[in-house]
C-alpha cells in the first residue's frame, strides 16, 4: 500500500526520535520529529499533521505525565480532527486512561514492541483520516471563554511571536485598543507558559486606590493600619510560582511607580508594617491601552518601569484592522449566545453582514460580542438582520442616516451609551479627545465604555 499521512512524534529523547523516524518512515509519507512540545502549536498550524505520537513526559517540565495530557488537550482544542497516540511509560497508564477520555486515539506502553507500534499508528491514522474530513472544513470555533485568534494577516505576527514568548520568563507588555483582548491574551500566554499549573493573579492598577496600593501588592501584616485585623497576603505573594498580570499599568500613579519598580527588579518585596524582604517567583504580564512611550515623553510614567516591563511588547491590532476576523467572530459570538438563548440562528443575513463589516469597532471585541448578544436576543427566525444589531446611529456608515431622538431613547443609560459612541466617533476613535469633548476624565470614559460594552 502507498505511504500516507504525515507523522509527527514529540519526545525528548533524540534518541528515541531517531530510531522511530527510521521504523516509521517505511509506513508514512512524511515523518516529523520534535523534541519539544514548546512549538507544537506552531508546526500543526504550518505543516499538515494527521496523527501525533506524543511522549507524557517532558524532562522540562513535571515528570508525572500532566504535561502530556496538557499537550494533548492543547492539539485537540486546536485541532480536533489529529489523532492522538500517547507514549507513556508504564507507571503512567492512568494518565493514558484519563488520555482516552481526553480524546486521545490510543496508547503505546514504553518499551515499545516495533510491529505493535506500527499497527496502533496506522489504525489511528485510518480513523481519522476520512471520518473527519467534514469537520476539517468547518471553521473550528473555541470553547466558551477561549481566545478565537482568526486568521487575519494582521494577527499572524503576533500569534507567532506568542508562540515564542509563552514558555519564556520574559516580562510581557501588552498593548491595544480597549475591548481588544488584552486580558484575554494574557490568559492564553499564562496557559501555553510552563507555569500554567502555577496562578494566575490579576492586579487592575486602575481600580487600586492609591491608599491600598502598597498592601493590595505586597500585602500587610496585623495592626500595620487601622483596618489591617489580620496579616492578608499581597498579589505579588499570590502569584509565587505563576503569572502576575497587571492590568491597566498606565494608571498607576507616578509617586508609586519607583515602589513597583523595585518590587519587578528585585523579585522582592516587603509586606506594609514588616521590615522582612521576601522573595517571590513570578512572570510578569502588564497591559495597556495607551501610549506608554508618549507617557515618559510627558512625564509621566517613569522610563525605567517601561525599560523594565516591555522585554516582549505584543500589541492587539484593533478589529477594524483585522477585518477577516470580524464574521468568524461575530460567528462565535452568534453560536454561543444562540445556544444561552435558546435561538435557532444560524447566521446574519447579506445586509447585516455588510454592516458588521463597514462598522468601526471602536469597543473592538468586546462590543461587537455585546451586539451580537443582544442581537440574538432579538432575532425571531434563522438569521440576525440588520434592525437586531441595533448599531448605534454614530456607527452606520450612511451619513444621511437620521440621529435617533430623544423619544427613540428607552433609558438614561442608553442615552450615555449612544452620546458615547458619537463622541468618539466625531473625534475618530481618539478617547482623550471623547473624553474633553465629554466633560469626564479619559479614565471615567474608559470605565463607561467597559460598562456599556462599546
Ligand atoms: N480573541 C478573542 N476571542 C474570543 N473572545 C475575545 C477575544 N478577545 C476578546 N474577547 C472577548 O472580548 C471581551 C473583552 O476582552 P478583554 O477583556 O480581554 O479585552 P481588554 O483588551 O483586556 O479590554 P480592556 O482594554 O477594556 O481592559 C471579553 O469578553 C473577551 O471574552
Amino acid at each position: 500500500m502507498a505511504k500516507q499521512g504525515t507523522l509527527l512524534i514529540v519526545d525528548d529523547n533524540q534518541n528515541i526520535l531517531t530510531s522511530l523516524r527510521y521504523l516509521l518512515e517505511e509506513h508514512f509519507a512524511q515523518v516529523l520529529t520534535l523534541s519539544s512540545p514548546t512549538t507544537l502549536p506552531t508546526l500543526i498550524r504550518q505543516e499538515p499533521v494527521d496523527l501525533i505520537l506524543l511522549d507524557m513526559n517532558f524532562s522540562s517540565g513535571i515528570n508525572n505525565g500532566n504535561e502530556g495530557l496538557y499537550w494533548l488537550r492543547e492539539i485537540k482544542r486546536m485541532k480536533p480532527q489529529i489523532q492522538v497516540v500517547l507514549f507513556t511509560a508504564y507507571a503512567d497508564i492512568n494518565l493514558a486512561v484519563t488520555g482516552l477520555k481526553d480524546g486521545a486515539s490510543d496508547f503505546v506502553v514504553k518499551p515499545w514492541e516495533n510491529g505493535r507500534l506500527v499497527q496502533t499508528l496506522l489504525e489511528a491514522y485510518r480513523k481519522g483520516n476520512g471520518k473527519d474530513k467534514k469537520k476539517q472544513l468547518a471553521p473550528q470555533m473555541p470553547d466558551e471563554g477561549a481566545m478565537y485568534w482568526g486568521e487575519s494577516e494582521a494577527v499572524k505576527p503576533l500569534r507567532m511571536l506568542v508562540d515564542k514568548v509563552s514558555a519564556t520568563d520574559a516580562n510581557i507588555l501588552i498593548t491595544g485598543e480597549n475591548g481588544t483582548g488584552k486580558d484575554m491574551l494574557a490568559r492564553e500566554i499564562h496557559r501555553l507558559s510552563n507555569r500554567r499549573n502555577g496562578p494566575m493573579v490579576t492586579a487592575d492598577m486602575g481600580a487600586i486606590t492609591e491608599s491600598l496600593f502598597e498592601s493590595e501588592l505586597f500585602g500587610h501584616v496585623k495592626g500595620s493600619f487601622t483596618d489591617a485585623h489580620a496579616d492578608r497576603i499581597g498579589r505579588f505573594e499570590a502569584a509565587n510560582g505563576g503569572t502576575l498580570f497587571l492590568d491597566e499599568i498606565a494608571n498607576l500613579p507616578y509617586h508609586l511607580q519607583a515602589k513597583l519598580l523595585t518590587a519587578i527588579q528585585k523579585r522582592s518585596f516587603v509586606r506594609v508594617g514588616s521590615n522582612r524582604p521576601q522573595s517571590t517567583d513570578i512572570r510578569l504580564i502588564c497591559a495597556t491601552n495607551r501610549d506608554l512611550d508618549e507617557m515618559v515623553r510627558k512625564g509621566e510614567f517613569r522610563e525605567d518601569l517601561l525599560f523594565r516591563i516591555n522585554t516582549i511588547h505584543l500589541h492587539i491590532p484593533a478589529l477594524r484592522e483585522r477585518k477577516e476576523d470580524i464574521l468568524p467572530l461575530a460567528g462565535l459570538f452568534l453560536k454561543r449566545y444562540a445556544a444561552k438563548y435558546g435561538r435557532n440562528l444560524q447566521g446574519f443575513d447579506e445586509e447585516a453582514r455588510k454592516l458588521l463589516l463597514s462598522c468601526p469597532w471602536y469597543g473592538n471585541i468586546r462590543e461587537l460580542q455585546h451586539v451580537i448578544e443582544k442581537a440574538a436576543i432579538l432575532s425571531d427566525g434563522d438569521e440576525v438582520k440588520t434592525d437586531a444589531l441595533q448599531l448605534a446611529p454614530a456607527h452606520h456608515p450612511e451619513p444621511d442616516r437620521k440621529a435617533q431622538t430623544e423619544e427613540d431613547m428607552q433609558t438614561l443609560d442608553e442615552m450615555e451609551r449612544s452620546l458615547i459612541i458619537k463622541a468618539i466617533g466625531k473625534c475618530s476613535g481618539n478617547l482623550s479627545q471623547a473624553a474633553a469633548q465629554l466633560g469626564v476624565t479619559r479614565q471615567t470614559l474608559y470605565n463607561k465604555m467597559k460598562r456599556y460594552g462599546i
